[in-house]
C-alpha cells in the first residue's frame, strides 16, 4: 500500500508534463490514486482558468486534465496487469493518440472538480480509458482517450 500518487511513480525524465509532471513547478500537477477498479482525481480549479462565461472553467483545462488523468491511469493500469503493485517498479509512460471529449454541461469555477476513470481495454501497448468529470456531484464532461505507451527506446 502506498499513499504517493500514480504520477510520484513516473520516472524523472518523464515528469515535466503541464497538466501530470510532478517537476514542473509552473505545472498542474495534478494527482490520481486508484479507488477499487476506477482512478480518482481531484483538482480545484485557479481563479483564472475561466472559460468564455465568467464563473464557468475554460474547457481546454477539462481537457487537459481528462488527458493527463487518462494517461496516469493508464500507466498505473499496465502496472498493475503485469501483476507489479506502484512503488514496486517505475511506471512506463503513455502518450495520447486520440482524445475525445464531451461537454456535457457548463462547469462552475470555485468547486473541487472530480475524475474517474475506468480501462475499457487494454490491448499490448494501447490502453483505452474512459473518464467522467463531475463538480457539484453531477458529470459536466466524458471523455475517451487512446493512451499507446512509449517504446522503451523513445
Ligand atoms: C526522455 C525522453 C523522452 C522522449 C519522448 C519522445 C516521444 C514523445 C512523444 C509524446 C509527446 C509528449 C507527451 C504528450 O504531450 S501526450 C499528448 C500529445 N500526444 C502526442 O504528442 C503523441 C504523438 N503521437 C505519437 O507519438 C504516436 O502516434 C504514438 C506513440 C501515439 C503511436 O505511434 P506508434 O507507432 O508507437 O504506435 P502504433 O501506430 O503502432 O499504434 C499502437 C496502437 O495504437 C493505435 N493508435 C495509434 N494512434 C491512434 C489514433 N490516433 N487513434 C486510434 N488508435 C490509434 C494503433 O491502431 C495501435 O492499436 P492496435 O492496432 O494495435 O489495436
Amino acid at each position: 500500500m502506498t499513499d504517493k500518487a500514480f504520477q510520484d511513480f513516473y520516472p524523472d525524465e518523464f515528469a515535466h508534463c503541464y497538466g501530470c509532471g510532478r517537476l514542473n513547478e509552473a505545472g498542474l500537477q495534478i494527482k490520481s490514486y486508484w479507488d477499487g477498479e476506477e482512478s480518482v482525481c481531484r483538482y480545484t480549479p485557479e481563479p483564472f482558468f475561466t472559460g468564455g462565461f465568467p464563473g464557468y472553467f475554460y474547457g481546454g483545462l477539462i481537457s487537459s486534465l481528462i488527458d493527463c488523468h487518462s494517461a496516469a491511469t493508464a500507466s498505473a493500469a499496465k502496472l498493475r496487469a503485469d501483476g507489479f503493485a506502484l512503488g514496486e517498479k517505475p511506471l512506463s509512460r503513455f502518450v495520447t493518440a486520440s482524445l475525445k471529449i464531451d461537454f456535457l454541461k457548463p462547469t462552475p469555477m470555485g468547486k473541487i472538480i472530480d475524475l474517474r476513470s475506468r480501462v475499457l481495454e487494454i490491448k499490448s501497448r494501447k490502453i483505452i480509458v474512459s473518464t467522467t468529470l463531475s463538480a457539484e456531484d453531477e458529470i459536466r464532461a466524458k471523455g475517451e482517450a487512446i493512451m499507446v505507451q512509449l517504446p522503451e527506446n523513445r
